[in-house]
């Protein structure tokens, strides 16, 4: 299956970083949505599952297409509550009409990861709305949270990760929270959940015990019961071959960022072929922009 990415007609930096703006700002207006936790994690959770869907052996899913509001896909079980994410973008899409729904929802993530604090994205325009039911990947191709190491292991090989993207994919996990009504999974995340850290990490490292509820399993820190760990976050510290990134990582927040960069802007990209030499575009905060 090939996906070229096609940049609409004219459209170059400051088009982008125009939708950038507009993003961040609505994101500012936002900051006491859900708790405290704002849009970032809605946002950056939307561009992963737009993106996660990649299968590498025969290149199908992933964000080129936005093929997310098409059944099946639509109905996947894990997508639930990314409509929160794709309904607050869902008025640049009026407001910009050349932009195609996956470059909306990538970009949506590479703003609320730079402006929450986080490290630079590299990020290239180019996917294509299209509507093609083959072209649609199947439900389940996005990870089960009730699973354990291996498991994680073989979904992100599926993607064409390694252990060490993995583990800082997933580091995401320092935004945002889990909603009972969503995955069945209970926040709360704290304080640090609208800022991008490895906090997610050092957390980790810490103590932890099953929470006694009647919902799914899942952890509580031993200190204070007020932080949340899924059993695949805890997978990253139960296998030798993850647990040395997450102290990695725990210990030094530039590497994670770096690796984090990298291995996300990938992420957006899976399964687009772009033109050879063409230069990602690296989106200057709002911070950056009123010196
Ligand atoms: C083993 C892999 C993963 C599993 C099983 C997993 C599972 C989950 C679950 C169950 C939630 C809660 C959803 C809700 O109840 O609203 C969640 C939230 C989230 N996930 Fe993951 N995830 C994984 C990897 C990732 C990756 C690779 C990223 C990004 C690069 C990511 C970013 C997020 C974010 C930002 C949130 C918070 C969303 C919000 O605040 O609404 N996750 N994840
Ligand atoms: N914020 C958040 C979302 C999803 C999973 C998770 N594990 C720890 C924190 N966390």
């Amino acid at each position: 299956v090939i996906k070229i990415a096609q940049v609409p007609e004219g459209k170059g930096f400051e088009d982008y970083q125009n939708v950038y703006n507009d993003i961040a700002a609505k994101i500012e207006d936002n900051l006491d949505f859900d708790g405290g936790a704002g849009y970032y994690g809605q946002l950056v959770r939307l561009s992963w599952h737009t993106s996660g869907t990649y299968t590498k052996s025969d290149n199908t899913g992933g964000s080129y297409g936005g093929t997310m509001i098409y059944s099946p896909e639509s109905f996947d079980g894990e997508n639930a509550g990314l409509a929160v994410g794709r309904d607050f973008l869902i008025e640049f899409k009026d407001k910009y009409p050349w932009i195609s729904r996956g470059d909306l929802w990538t970009l949506g993530g590479v703003v609320a990861v730079q402006e929450s604090g986080g490290p630079k994205i590299p990020w290239r325009p180019g996917r294509k709305d299209i509507y093609d039911r083959a072209t649609v990947p199947e439900p389940g191709k996005l990870p089960d949270a009730s699973k354990d190491g291996k498991y994680v292991r073989d979904l992100f090989k599926r993607m064409g990760f390694n252990d060490r993207e993995t583990v800082a994919l997933i580091g995401a996990h320092c935004l945002g929270k889990c909603h009972t009504y969503n995955s069945g999974y209970d926040g709360p995340w704290g304080p640090s959940f609208n800022m991008f850290t490895n906090d997610f990490y050092v957390r980790l490292l810490g103590g932890w015990h099953v929470k006694k509820w009647d919902g799914k399993k899942q952890y509580e820190d031993d200190e204070t019961n007020s932080f949340m760990m899924l059993p695949t976050d805890m997978a990253l510290k139960e296998e030798s071959y993850f647990i040395k990134y997450v102290k990695e990582y725990a210990k030094d927040q530039d590497l994670f960022f770096k690796d984090f960069s990298k291995a996300y802007s990938t992420l957006l990209e899976l399964g687009i072929s772009y033109p050879r030499g063409s230069k990602p575009f690296i989106f200057k905060t709002v911070d950056e922009q009123e010196e």
